[in-house]
């Protein structure tokens, strides 16, 4: 672990390289049966451009965390800086993409209008925003569909629309929960690529959640762990992979391996509830 690295802590940068800031973030749920604490507390940095992966066991918070990143769910403490301001309502320059492609996209729109909805709401004039639904088609490889319909499409094929209308978006910093988890192994090796070169190319900042250890190695350029709920994190792991990836060969670097075995045992030591703060697992 990095010496600037605190137990329980992840890795934080001078204010200038921070393009999203979690501080201390904790989130107890109210309910009838009484208070969840399921994050106790969470601080990490993420650097303009990086595809940062979240990986933790089931139940983790891995969720919850997204959503007090997105604005969506109000922390019971903490903060979370974007750009130095503090987030306390979905911000203009951050999308999100669910899992869930089929519910995400309106049946009833085309790609291309679902492509431009939100470009829509938010009041772009019509010429700009055929631009962005274009260029966003064509960085997704969708430019020959725009007038097809979601349902039309393979599942791998609604999850690009799903990320076109996420980055369409222009957005600074793109959260994902789960995108790749229902889709087959040859399209999600395939939306993995994908993911590396759109962000390469537009500069945008990833947040990735995963349960897939290999594919949290294989995308980014770090992976936080988190502990098990009460949650903080476990381990923040640098993937000192060439930059350059590729499915085959990447995968095969003895390095890689030794990454994969390396958050697969933290993430088995966190189910057992070692945690590094020391403290008894909830
Ligand atoms: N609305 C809610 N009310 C009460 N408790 C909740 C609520 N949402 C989540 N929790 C609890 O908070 C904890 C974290 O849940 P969360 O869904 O964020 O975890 P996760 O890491 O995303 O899980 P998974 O890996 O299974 O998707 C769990 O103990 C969960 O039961």
């Amino acid at each position: 672990m990095p010496p600037e690295q605190a137990a329980g802590r992840g890795r934080t940068l001078p204010a200038d390289e921070a393009i999203l800031s979690v501080r201390g973030l904790r989130k107890v749920y109210h309910s009838d049966g009484g208070d969840i604490e399921a994050v106790r507390d969470l601080t990490f940095d993420l650097g303009r451009n990086e595809l940062t992966c979240l990986v933790g066991p089931s139940g983790a918070g891995k969720t919850t965390l997204l959503k007090c990143i997105a604005g969506l769910l109000e922390p019971s403490g903490g903060e979370v800086l974007l750009d130095g301001v503090r987030v306390t309502a979905p911000p203009k320059n951050m999308a999100v993409v669910f899992q869930e492609y089929g519910r995400s996209l309106f049946p009833w729109l085309r790609v291309a209008e679902n492509v431009e909805l939100p470009l829509k709401n938010a009041g772009v004039p019509k010429a700009e925003r055929a631009a962005q639904v274009a260029e966003a088609l064509e960085s997704v490889g969708l430019s020959h569909v725009p007038r097809s319909y979601p349902w039309q499409l393979s599942g791998g094929m609604q999850q690009r629309v799903a990320i076109a209308r996420a980055i369409a978006y222009q957005p600074e910093v793109l959260l994902m929960d789960e995108p790749f988890a229902a889709v087959d192994a040859q399209t999600r090796a395939d939306l993995e690529d994908l993911l590396r070169r759109v962000r390469e190319r537009l500069g945008v900042t990833v947040l990735f959640v995963t349960h897939d250890i290999d594919e949290s190695v294989y995308l980014g350029s770090r992976v936080i762990i988190l502990s098990s709920s009460p949650t903080v994190i476990q381990e923040d792991v640098v993937v000192d992979l060439p930059e350059q990836r590729d499915q085959l060969e990447t995968r095969a670097l003895p390095r890689f391996t030794e990454l994969r075995h390396h958050v697969y045992e933290q993430i088995q030591l966190a189910k057992r509830g070692v945690r590094p703060d020391g403290a008894a697992a909830g």
